[in-house]
């Protein structure tokens, strides 16, 4: 490793997330400059830096040096330290102050910059605020600088300062020295493997009890990125012993610590002991408390004979109600909270409008919602009424949810509304339905409606399936078809599936299966059907073709998939403008998905739009016909190639056309109910590519990986008196 000293002369690159920045150096005894590029915020122009690294030779930037530390000394010389100010490094300060201020303090200007800001007044032009302003942004950057030394100084990448500086401030040298675990739950971006390199470097033991509180915390959570609410003690001792490398009994005691300070709770269940993070706890319990307060809490809606009012929308809607559909539109009258689950083609639908048109007649308020932006708008569509998303229902208060919403509508301000219809409620996990609860005024009827053999929500928890699990709350199951026969191979093999039946698939009809023999076979097919097959039956491969996969990694995944259907549907031309942002480059053209509910631009998750424009600063985004959004740089994340998503993100939107690779290489997500998904959110036509074996893999594969969640069992547990 080569060292390299020199004083910082100009910044050339930074990029904005502060990992990585180029600038150029003169470097010490040396004529002439030098390049340098360093993973980390860049350094201030004027400073003083000594890079450890190696000389590199860039394609087209040519010799430089590639830093992988980087420390920095406050210019000393007199010149330094007036092209440091000069540089506009420190708000308040331009070249002519800047030389001013030398001329005055000379070698001594930071020392009174920092320490004496009055003195600064001596100087004609600058007066108290203006000071006061020097001295802040000075302090600002020093003590940035002190984080990123410390950071160095114990082997961890300076590029963390400007983000830990911006949660802490002046107390983050404090935070990273006496509880650095902080780090982890309060900074964007720093997981427990950082929080704990720094709180190791700080010489923090391995069996201090907040090291081991952290490395539960951490375990806990990733449990429940995975869907559990709660997790058997033995697993998370185990799990959370091997990261940590301490013994067993530590963790042991530690989580027995947890549990009295109340930041971890435990439930029994016959002879396991289950353990929950505090919120999950929570959000469970509530879940499970409101549920039985509004079965119990019903208003009583004036209505006689209620068989009366349904027999007079099915004359004005010219249809005979099966015996369930009838039922469950006499449900909503009648229960404070009413689930309707059925396969597509049972008529959910038509019992919703059954429902409303009924309610309405008696002059009740109806509120529908779905949990994202697109099934909200097919609800709109099929009722002709007003649905919002779950979380503009409850005016989410921040532009998305990673912001961590709050929410306007809570238990003291709540919905307005005799009746609220939630549908794709499957796709709801246990914190929503908790934030939603307590919203619905008391009294009112909650009518939840959802396809239990969907997958469940991406979040913590299977609400809808444990809901109906307990038993305790009414529900209609809907099994009978109602589809026609000849538009419906879709919805019958659809059904067929979920009985663990093999799909019956014909070449020409609207479902039908291509047998390859390599994933990379089965990935041509499926460039090969859009680019060239299906665009040729006229079927526009952009707007009217889905791809979906189970797994984002691997020859059929997302990620490959939306590269090589990029190549093909939309290839780099010259004068096609493109952005690279992470691991995809963006193209005029692009298909793309918004992947985060944003309240500013009016864009939800899931909402499928083409790149319309890219320049230097922004990303234009067309959604549907109206809608055109503008995105920073810093947005990019909110955006995902379209081409291929998964069969999670999928859930809750129908497209016509659906393809689905099915090889053996997916092998973990080849499953019954993630077939299901994907196979109900065709309109028109079916293409599964791949193996035979796969696709009975899939569909025998009923396993659905248990979640850990007690919701069941504390419905079901309350005595029958209380419910
Ligand atoms: N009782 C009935 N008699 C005749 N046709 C019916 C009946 N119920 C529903 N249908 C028809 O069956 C079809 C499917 O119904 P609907 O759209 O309500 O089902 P769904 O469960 O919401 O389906 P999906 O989940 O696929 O949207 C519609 O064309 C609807 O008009």
């Amino acid at each position: 490793m080569e060292k390299l000293t020199g004083t910082v002369e100009t910044i050339v690159f930074a990029s904005d997330d502060g990992r990585f920045s180029v600038f150029r150096l003169r470097v010490d005894g040396q004529r002439g400059m030098a390049a340098a590029t360093v993973n980390a915020e860049p350094p201030l122009v004027g400073q003083q830096v000594t890079l450890s690294g190696e000389w590199v030779r860039h394609p087209r930037f040519g010799e430089q040096f590639k830093a992988v530390s980087l420390t920095v000394a406050a210019p000393t010389s007199a010149e330094g330290i007036e092209k440091f100010l000069s540089s506009g490094a420190v708000e308040g300060v331009g070249p002519a102050v800047a030389h001013r201020l030398v001329e005055k303090f000379g070698q001594d200007t930071l020392d009174i910059i920092e320490n004496a800001p009055h003195r600064l007044r001596e100087i004609p032009g600058i007066g108290e605020k203006t000071a006061e302003k020097i001295h802040r942004s000075y302090q600002e950057k020093v003590e940035l600088k002190d984080i990123m030394l410390w950071l160095e100084a114990h082997g961890v990448s300076g590029a963390y300062a400007a983000r830990i500086y911006q949660q802490f401030g002046s107390f983050s040298l404090g935070v990273m020295q006496e509880d650095p675990y902080r780090l982890a739950q309060e900074v964007q971006g720093i997981g427990f493997t950082t929080a704990d390199a720094i709180a190791r470097s700080a010489d923090v033991p391995a069996d201090d009890p907040s090291r081991l509180l952290a490395g539960l915390d951490y375990t806990l959570s990733s449990v429940s990125s995975a869907g559990h609410c709660c997790v058997p003690a033995e697993f998370l001792i185990e799990r959370a012993a091997r990261l940590l490398e301490v013994p067993r009994e530590a963790v042991s005691d530690a989580v027995r610590s947890a549990l009295r300070m109340c930041r971890l709770y435990a439930e029994r269940l016959g002879s396991e002991t289950l353990i929950y993070p505090q919120q999950l706890y929570m959000a469970e319990k509530e879940v499970s408390d409101t549920l039985l307060y509004l079965k119990k809490a019903a208003a009583v809606f004036p209505v006689e004979d209620s068989s009366l009012l349904i027999d007079e929308w099915e004359t004005t809607d010219r249809l005979d109600l099966a015996d369930g559909q009838r039922e469950a539109v006499a449900g909503a009258l009648q229960y404070g909270i009413f689930v309707l689950t059925g396969g597509p083609g049972t008529g959910k639908t038509t019992v919703v409008r059954g429902m409303i048109a009924v309610l309405e007649k008696l002059g009740l308020t109806v509120l529908l919602g779905a949990p994202t932006g697109r099934a909200a708008k097919r609800l709109a569509e099929s009722t002709g009424r007003r649905a919002m998303t779950v979380h503009r229902m409850l005016e989410a208060q921040g532009v998305s949810e990673d912001d961590g919403s709050m929410f306007a509508k809570d238990e003291d301000e709540p919905l307005e509304a005799d009746v609220i219809i939630l549908d794709e409620v499957s796709m709801m996990d246990i914190l929503l339905m908790q934030h939603f609860l307590a919203a619905v005024p008391s009294g009112c009827h909650v009518i939840l409606v959802g396809d239990v053999d969907q997958l469940p929500a991406v979040g913590p928890g299977a609400v809808l399936r444990e809901i109906l699990r307990s038993g305790v709350i009414p529900s209609v199951r809907l099994t009978e078809v109602f589809r026609q026969a000849e538009e419906s191979i879709i919805v019958r093999n659809a059904h067929a599936i979920n009985r663990g039946r093999m799909p019956e698939c014909e070449p020409g009809t609207a479902f039908e299966f291509r047998e390859t023999h390599s994933a990379e076979e089965a990935s041509e097919v499926i460039v090969q059907l859009c680019a060239d097959e299906l665009a040729r039956e006229g079927i526009d491969p952009m707007r009217d073709v889905q791809v979906l996969s189970p797994m984002h990694r691997q020859e059929c995944g997302v990620d490959v998939l939306n590269k090589r259907l990029q190549e093909a549907l939309n290839p780099k031309r010259p004068g096609r403008d493109e952005r690279p942002a992470g691991w995809f480059t963006y193209r005029v053209g692009d298909k793309v998905m918004q992947i985060k509910n944003n309240y500013q631009k009016n864009v939800f998750n899931g909402d499928v739009g083409f790149i319309t424009e890219i320049t230097p600063e922004l990303v234009t985004v067309r959604f549907g016909d109206e809608l055109e959004t503008d995105y920073e740089k810093s947005e990019m994340q909110e955006l995902a190639p379209a081409y291929a998503v998964s069969v999670h993100k999928s859930q809750g939107s129908e497209y016509p056309v659906i393809i689905l690779p099915l090889v053996p290489g997916h092998h973990i997500m080849l499953q019954r109910n993630l077939l299901y998904t994907a196979v109900t959110r065709a309109k028109e036509r079916v293409v599964l590519v791949g193996s035979r074996a796969a696709l009975r893999t899939a569909v025998e594969n009923d396993r659905t990986r248990r979640r850990y969640t007690l919701l069941a069992e504390r419905l079901a547990q309350v005595p029958e008196d209380a419910k």
